[in-house]
Parts: C-alpha cells; structure tokens; sequence
C-alpha cells in the first residue's frame, strides 16, 4: 500500500509525474490538430465570404471539388484524435500498478482523523491547512512552507470514510465542513455538479446526526436537503419520521457526542498528553543522577571516541546516546532497507499480522547486508556491553512510518509464552536500542506512557532501554509508542536484544525491584 510509508508516498508522488508528462503531452499534441482544423476552417469560411473568390474560376472550382473528395472527408474521419487519447491510456497503464488504491484513500483519511484526535486539532482549522490545537491558546504545531487548504470534496472523501465505518463522531465533523464549503462555493461555476455534490454531502451529514440522536438537525439537513431536490422520494419520508420522532420527544439533542473508542488503549488520554507535549515533561528525578556523560564503558572501541550518553530516567532506565551514528551511515542504512520495506505487522496471539495501531513499513537487515550495518552492530554492542551476535539479538529492523504513522501504545517484549518471538529460542527481549535515522518536522516523539514522559526524535541519537527487570519478569513501566507522525519522514532502525548470551553481562537478581 501507499499510505503507509512516506518512502510510498514520495514514489507516488513520482508517478503523478509520469502522468503529469503524459498529459502534456496529449494537451500538445490535441491543441496543434486543433490548430490544423481551425486553420483548414477559417481558409474555407474565408472562400466562402469573399464574393471574389467565384467557382466560375476554374481553379477555384477545382480546389472546390479536392476539398469536397478528398480533403473533408480525410479531416472528417481521421483517427489523430483517437490515437492521442489512446497514447494518454497507454501511459496510464504503465502506472496502473502502482496507483493508490480505494484502501489508500481510506487509509489517508484515518491518518487525518488520528493527527485530529491524538492532537487536538479542529476540523475547520485542519481543512483551512493550520495545524493548531483547537480551543488552547497553544501555538500550532506545525507551520508548512505552503500552506494549502482542503477542498468541500476533500472533507467530504474523509467524512464519507468515517460514515462507511459507522463512526458518525468524525463524520459529522467532516461533513459539517464538507456541507459549509459547498455551500460557500454552491453555484459559483459549475452549478449541476456543484448541487450534487451539496446533496450529497447534506443526505450523509443528515443521517449521521439521525444515528447521533440529533434528530432536529438531521430534519433541518434534510428539508435543505429537499430544497434542491423536491421530488427525492426516500428523504421526503425521513422528513415525515423525523417529524414523528421529534413529536414523540426523541431527540438527543443536547448530548455531546463522544470519540469512539476505537483503539485499545486504557490510558489514552496520557498517551495523547505525552505526544502533544513534544518532550517537554520534567523528570522526577535529578541531577547527579540524571544528566550527561562520556561513557568508554570499558571498551577499547570507544576510548578514543566515547559514546555521549544522556540518562534520560532511572525507573525504567532509558538512556540517549546522541550522535550514535552519522548522516551518512543513516541513508545507506535506508538505502539498504527501502527496496525492501514491507507493511509492519504485529504479534497477535502465535502470528504476525497488519493492524491500525502500527502504521508504517519495515525491513530486517543481517549485518552481512552492507560494512555499515556491521558496524553499527559493533558500536551498539560496545556501547551496551551486551551480545549482540545471532540468535541473541534479532536483526536490524529498518522502519519508515507512512501519513499519521505511529506505533500505538505496546511492549517490546514478549508477554505470552506462545510470543512469535520465542521463535528465536533465545529468550525474551531483555533491551531495545532504537535509533533515530531521520528528523521529523512534527510529531512523531516516542511517549513512555507509565514512565510520563517522551523524547522528541533526535535525529542520529540512540535511545536504549531494558525491557526486563533482572529476574526476568516484563518491566511494565516500559510501555511506550510512536507518536503519530504530524509532519516529515521518519525512519528508525530497532535492535532487540534477547535474554540468552547476557548471563555474564546482565547478571539476574531474584529481587524483584531490581
Ligand atoms: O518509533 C518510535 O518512536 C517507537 C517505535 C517502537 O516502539 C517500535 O518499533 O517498537
Ligand atoms: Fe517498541
């Protein structure tokens, strides 16, 4: 799919180039056979009003009859502009592959809904292309260097996806903007698809507010409705049972109409906090124990460059190895994966499989891939002191979120014993090391939900935590996510450690507080 990798998006973004040349391409070559007709036509009309030009000349009378046998009858029946638009077909062909499909469009239309609700950011403000919190005096989150607005269309595409699912808490919200945009622009120039168009919008936006309760309101829409469309027979009825509810007192009017749940998530409220908050949550602990430091970890391949270490908390111990890596070692490193990018799957019960809580694509890397991710695997195993060689550590996955990408609220490690990942037969997940191979332009902070705090993305920075307390037993104060993605292209690359081959180097303790 297309929606759920930026590295997706861009290429398609590289196909409606293809298509972009093919069309002018048609336009050129349509305008000069119009051109051709057009000069063909103003020679004969001319022949035709110069009372001069009398086919009493036998010249003129000849041209007459070549016109009539030859020259119409070849313009008449000429397939030029059947060939042309059969040129524009083929090129659309080749791209046909690779177009986004009806799963994109609704895929994109529930990022737009997540960047709302996880954010906080009003409809209105979102289609007039402002990213800002809705009813805070906060400064919006992000600023585009273009900034563009939603057509009515566009609003209409996101609400009529929300309608289809039944969740009528988005498309009431969309379609109110769909509805105030046609009306705005109702009439203004092409007024037959231009009142479809409000129709439709209206029929939707009606019903919506019917199965919210809001039965005045969906009697208003609907008499609106009938406005342009006197004779639809089937909202002329909902009219007379709107009626009839209304008179029987069963509107609901007044009652706010909540979220839908749809996530899994208990503390949702938390989460959405620490992703808003971009990072900004004091800690409860402090310096000398929190802080910066250059660390050799006792390695002789850090002496002369030591890792630059921020301990970020204790309980969970998360720390950021800033500058981990290089700019350059970073785009070899999504070079490599990008060919190979795949839509991220989750573990559910014994199989992997795709989900709405992780929104992104992703690659394994061996280290036999490329120098660089050997080296990357020789500096992440210095700097954690742990045995990174195979099977105590799975590969390194490469992972590019797509529009809204995130990574809702989870646990590296196992939490079942029928885990995929005991696969490995290497133990749990005992560390995660995440790096940072890209900046973003908002959003996308990774949130540590019970530990209350997030780390914007920095990019080529590290951020390492355990996973497991040393009696082997989940930490479940480690629960965190990937904020959705507001604006940008990130990329991060997971190294999970497991618990075989750390015996020495992570020793156990049968205190549980350890
Ligand atoms: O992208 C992030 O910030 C978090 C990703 C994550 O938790 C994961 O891939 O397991
Ligand atoms: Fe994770």
């Amino acid at each position: 799919d297309t929606f759920s990798a930026l590295r997706s998006v861009r290429q398609a973004r590289g196909v409606e180039g293809r298509l972009l040349r093919r069309l002018r391409a048609y336009l050129r070559e349509e305008s000069a056979r119009l051109r051709r007709l057009g000069r063909f036509y103003e020679k004969v009309r001319a022949l035709h009003q110069d009372p001069g030009a009398s086919v009493d000349n036998p010249l003129l009378a000849f041209s007459l009859i070549k016109r009539l046998s030859s020259d119409w009858p070849r313009l008449v029946h000429s397939d030029e502009a059947a060939e042309n638009t059969r040129a524009l077909h083929d090129g659309f062909e080749e791209v046909q592959q690779e177009l986004p499909g009806a799963e994109d469009l609704e895929g994109a239309a529930r990022a737009l809904m997540r960047l709302q609700d996880v954010y906080g950011l009003s409809v209105k403000g979102m289609a007039n292309g402002v990213f800002q919190p809705a009813g805070t005096g906060r400064p919006p989150l992000y600023s585009p260097g273009l900034r563009v607005a939603l057509s009515a269309d566009d609003c209409f595409h996101v609400g009529k996806v929300a309608y289809d699912t039944g969740d009528y808490y988005h498309s009431i919200a969309w379609l109110e903007e769909a509805v105030s945009r046609f009306r705005l622009s109702y009439g203004s120039w092409n007024p037959e698809e231009e009142r479809g168009s409000l129709e439709d919008a209206l029929d939707h936006l009606a019903f919506s507010y019917f199965m919210a309760g809001n039965i005045s309101h969906a009697l208003t829409l609907s008499r609106e409705f009938l406005h342009y469309d006197p004779s639809n027979q089937r909202v002329t009825r909902n009219v007379a049972k709107y009626k009839k509810l209304l008179a029987s007192g069963g509107d609901r009017m007044g009652s706010p109409l909540r979220r839908p749940n749809a996530t899994r998530l208990q503390s949702r409220d938390a989460y959405e906090e620490l992703c808003q908050s971009l990072g900004a949550q004091p800690a409860t602990e402090q310096p000398p124990r929190l802080g910066c430091s250059y660390e050799t970890n006792g390695s002789p391949y850090l002496l002369l460059q030591p890792a630059k270490k921020e301990t970020l908390r204790l309980q969970p111990y998360i720390a950021l190895y800033h500058d981990f890596i290089s700019d350059a070692e970073a785009e070899t490193i999504k070079g490599l994966a990008g060919p190979w990018l795949q839509r991220s799957v989750v573990a559910s019960g014994e199989k992997q499989q795709k989900a709405e809580y992780r929104i992104s694509k992703s690659a394994w890397l061996k280290d036999t891939a490329d120098p660089v991710v050997r080296a990357l695997e020789l500096r992440m195993a210095a700097v954690t002191g742990l045995d990174l060689r195979p099977p105590y550590a799975e590969y390194l996955q490469v992972v590019n979120y797509g529009l809204g990408g995130h990574y809702e609220p989870h646990f590296d490690h196992a939490t079942s014993r029928k885990s995929p990942l005991y696969r490995m037969k290497s133990g749990n997940r005992i560390a995660t090391v995440m790096i940072y191979l890209s900046a973003v332009e908002a959003g996308g902070s990774t949130a540590f939900i019970y530990a209350n705090f997030s780390v914007p993305v920095v990019k080529n920075a590290a951020l390492f935590w355990w996973n497991l307390r040393r009696n082997g037993d989940g930490d479940g104060d480690t629960l965190h996510a990937g904020c959705p993605v507001l604006a940008g292209d990130k990329w991060v690359a997971n190294k999970w450690i497991h618990e075989h081959g750390q015996e020495f180097r992570r020793p156990c303790s049968r205190d549980p507080r350890d």
